[in-house]
């Protein structure tokens, strides 16, 4: 390990260049959870550096706790992500606005619509897209990405923009898909070389990673605009209420700022949302055929709360501690975001002596990815918490995503087996190539729990509003 005693501990390093290079963009939790297992050195935290650039990576909640909450202060900003943020304009994005008064504004808008009261609204659209979701994977249950993938996108676009899909080939969806994809791939900390070293930016547009940023651009204007002008449209309407139009009669003083606020916070509520939920269910889904004896206890637990005569609803979840504690336990098993969304410290601080200089990385590891095990939810740290970020750039959608998940999972529990495929083999494997990390292509076997749970998806289906 690097042993420069005014920064916190690292990797050996390289003259010039420093250990920068040790920090791989790819799926570095798991070499970066290894090093946390190594005794003989101070390695809950780790430091890398070169090339004018740091990162520290926090390795335990301590330290987490320590630098994102109660150093708020200085630890709430976000990197310059050179290409997808300055060159491709996501940098106008709530979740990589830099720690200000812009960021407020934005954080405000979300609340107005997200706070733990306003969420309560939409628990009857989560409720019908969940049973439509059980429907789907009862007439193509080969096809469960594709539900989980539509769902997703499904519940944000209903809620942000009034906008009804209901196919996953949606243009809505793929186009959001294919722009997640590459926002992605592309707000990894070292992504890019240019990343690394901001002044290629001047360098002429056909290099190839021009090229990129430039396509990235026009895609993630088309994500952000499209949607909001059709809830613009619709307004005069009523007849598709959104969070749009609600923030709009919010006020009379619609400048052209309060415009540009609204469409880029709506734009990062709707880009943030739909991975993270689909990462989730699916991470979900892959546990429970693999761990079929979890799943039978927290389907006893529906029947004996719920009953086989109704679908489960968002108001049930206080009464499911168990299916509680599994949701928790799927989100510490594989985290959607074992790396959070990378944070930056405006000035120079000092942790535990070390010093971390202004402009630091801070990437949270939270992933420490072992046996599935529900009961464990005593343990003194919530691991649903950690899951959602930390302190004062915590996730806003949290109570929105939580009552999505909790319902989509309620109810496939309370209607579905879900078990191993035929070969009978699942390999819990995970991308590693996103910032937002599903698991790869798997297979499982689902069926209806019962000819009554069959009938109750059906009878509640055609019930659904949406
Ligand atoms: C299971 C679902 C979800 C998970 C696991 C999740 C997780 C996270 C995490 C880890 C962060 C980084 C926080 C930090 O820097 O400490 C974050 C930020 C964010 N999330 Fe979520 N999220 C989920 C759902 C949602 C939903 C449904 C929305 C919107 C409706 C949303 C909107 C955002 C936004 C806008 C940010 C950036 C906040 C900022 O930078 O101030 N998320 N989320």
């Amino acid at each position: 390990l690097c042993n420069n005693p005014r920064y916190p501990p690292g990797p050996s390093g390289y003259p010039l260049v420093g250990n920068i290079f040790k920090f791989s963009p790819v799926g570095p939790w798991t070499k970066l959870t290894e090093y946390k297992k190594k005794s003989s050195v101070q390695t809950d935290i780790l430091f890398f550096h070169g090339l004018g650039n740091s990162i520290l990576v926090l390795n335990s909640m301590e330290a987490i706790t320590d630098l994102l909450d109660k150093e708020g202060g200085i630890s709430s900003d976000r990197p310059v992500f050179t290409v997808v943020g300055e060159l491709m304009g996501l940098g106008q994005s709530m979740a990589l606005l830099p720690y200000g008064q812009d960021w407020r504004r934005h954080r405000k808008l979300a609340h107005t619509a997200l706070g733990p009261n306003a969420v309560k609204r939409y628990h009857t659209i989560q409720e019908d897209l969940a049973v439509l979701l059980c429907k789907s994977m009862l007439e193509k249950p080969l096809d469960f990405f594709g539900h989980v993938r539509l769902i997703s996108s499904r519940i944000v676009l209903a809620i942000t923009y009034g906008l009804s899909v209901d196919q996953a080939d949606n243009e809505y969806i793929t186009d959001a898909e294919a722009t997640m994809d590459m926002v992605g791939r592309s707000t990894r900390p070292g992504a890019f070389l240019c990343d690394l070293i901001p002044a290629m930016k001047y360098l002429p547009s056909w290099m190839p990673f021009q090229q990129e940023a430039k396509k990235g651009r026009e895609m993630i204007e088309s994500l952000v605009t499209k949607p909001y002008n059709y809830a613009l449209q619709h307004m005069a309407s009523g007849e598709h209420p959104s969070l749009v139009q609600e923030l709009w009669d919010s006020t009379s003083e619609r400048s052209l700022g309060f415009q540009h606020d609204l469409k880029w916070m709506t734009g990062s509520l709707y880009g943030a949302a739909g991975d993270s939920n689909y990462a989730t269910i699916l991470t979900f889904m892959m546990a429970m055929a693999m761990y079929p004896e979890k799943q039978r206890l927290a389907q006893a637990e529906i029947d004996r709360v719920v009953g086989s005569e109704r679908m489960p609803s968002v108001s049930d979840r206080a009464s499911l501690p168990y299916v509680n504690a599994l949701i928790k336990e799927t989100m510490r098993w594989h985290p959607a975001l074992p790396l959070g969304i990378a944070r930056s410290t405006s000035k120079d601080t000092t942790y535990r002596g070390f010093l971390i200089p202004k402009g630091t990385v801070v990437l949270p590891n939270i992933c420490n990815a072992d046996e599935f095990v529900p009961e464990q939810d005593t343990a003194p740290v919530d691991p649903g918490l950690w899951a959602f970020g930390f302190g004062r750039r915590i996730c806003p959608g949290k109570h929105l995503a939580e009552n999505s998940v909790f319902i989509i999972i309620s109810s496939l529990l309370a209607t579905l087996d879900i078990s191993l495929p035929p070969n009978g083999v699942v390999n819990p494997e995970f991308d590693k190539d996103h910032l937002v990390s599903y698991p790869h292509d798997f297979k499982c076997t689902i069926n209806a729990r019962s000819s009554t749970t069959e009938n109750l998806v059906q009878t509640r289906a055609q019930e659904s509003k949406v």
